[in-house]
């Protein structure tokens, strides 16, 4: 079984949990009773390169990174810095997240928020939009055609933005055909957990313009943004060099400020 599998099986054994103590139609009630979702595309179509802050204690690749007691007032310093969405893992065996840091994130910040996890059932979309997200990660690599349409339709029928996330050319392909407007292109095999830094500048040319380019993992600082600009990313999402960084404010205020020179902006 690959590094994936293990973790979507884990997955879904938890969500089996969660589904035998709160049912959807509860879950549905609070998210007819929440504020609407707030739209990211427009902060991820400025001139410059938006920055997705990602909220991250340990992963399958690195273990632990950062202890993160306050994961709201670590994404309060995100927006602080500049940061146009936060990211939050909210898978708690590999990653050491949960929907309650969501929730805590969401009351903290005004920019959207991103629940990062690995989604399979309609059900976590309902759980992510009632606990206040206004994305989703959808990961092509863990889906069918059909389970992504479908997710993607879902997510889209209650306000949440999906980030659908692709590894290679023909899921780029799938994800285009599935009706993506927002594809995150990860450096990181989920196989091998190694992260390839030229796998943006590989796939990118392959999304058709009007959509979306995020390119995700292994962005370690101003430098790798400008590289990912120059090949087409319109955001990037920046996990452990920020949680393990000197200050969160300014880490992301200098990847926003390599993203926004004027020799990098779009046409
Ligand atoms: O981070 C991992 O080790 C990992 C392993 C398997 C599946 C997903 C994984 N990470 C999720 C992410 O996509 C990253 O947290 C995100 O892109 C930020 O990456 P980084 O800046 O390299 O922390």
């Amino acid at each position: 079984m690959g590094v994936l599998d293990e973790i979507v099986a884990g997955v879904r054994e938890d969500l089996a949990v969660r589904q035998a103590r709160v049912s959807l139609d509860r879950l549905k009630q609070r998210v007819a009773q929440i504020d609407p979702a707030i739209d990211p595309m427009p902060r991820f179509s400025g001139p410059g390169v938006a920055v997705i802050a990602e909220v991250k204690r340990s992963s399958p690749s690195k273990g632990a990174l950062a202890p993160i007691d306050d994961p709201a007032a670590l994404a309060a310093e995100y927006e602080a810095g500049g940061a146009a969405a936060i990211s939050v893992l909210t898978e708690g065996r590999r990653f050491g997240g949960s929907l309650d840091d969501l929730v805590d994130v969401r009351l903290a910040v005004s920019v959207p928020v991103l629940r990062k996890d690995f989604v399979v059932t309609a059900y976590q979309l309902f759980e992510a939009r009632a606990a206040g997200a206004d994305l989703v990660l959808l990961i092509v690599a863990a889906l069918s055609d059909y389970e992504l349409v479908c997710l993607i339709e879902r997510a889209e029928s209650i306000g949440l933005t999906p980030l659908v996330e692709v590894h290679t050319a023909e899921e780029v392909s799938r994800a285009v055909a599935a009706g993506a407007r927002l594809i995150g292109v990860n450096a990181r095999n989920l196989q091998t957990l190694e992260v390839d830094s030229g796998t943006f500048a590989r796939l990118a040319p392959q999304i058709p313009d009007g959509i979306v380019r995020v390119a995700e993992s292994g962005v370690r600082g101003p430098h790798d943004v400008i590289e990912l600009a120059r090949a087409g990313a319109d955001v990037v999402l920046v996990g452990e060099a920020l949680v393990t960084g000197r200050d969160p404010r300014s880490g992301v205020a200098d990847l926003v400020a390599a993203g926004a020179h004027p020799a990098l902006h779009k046409g």
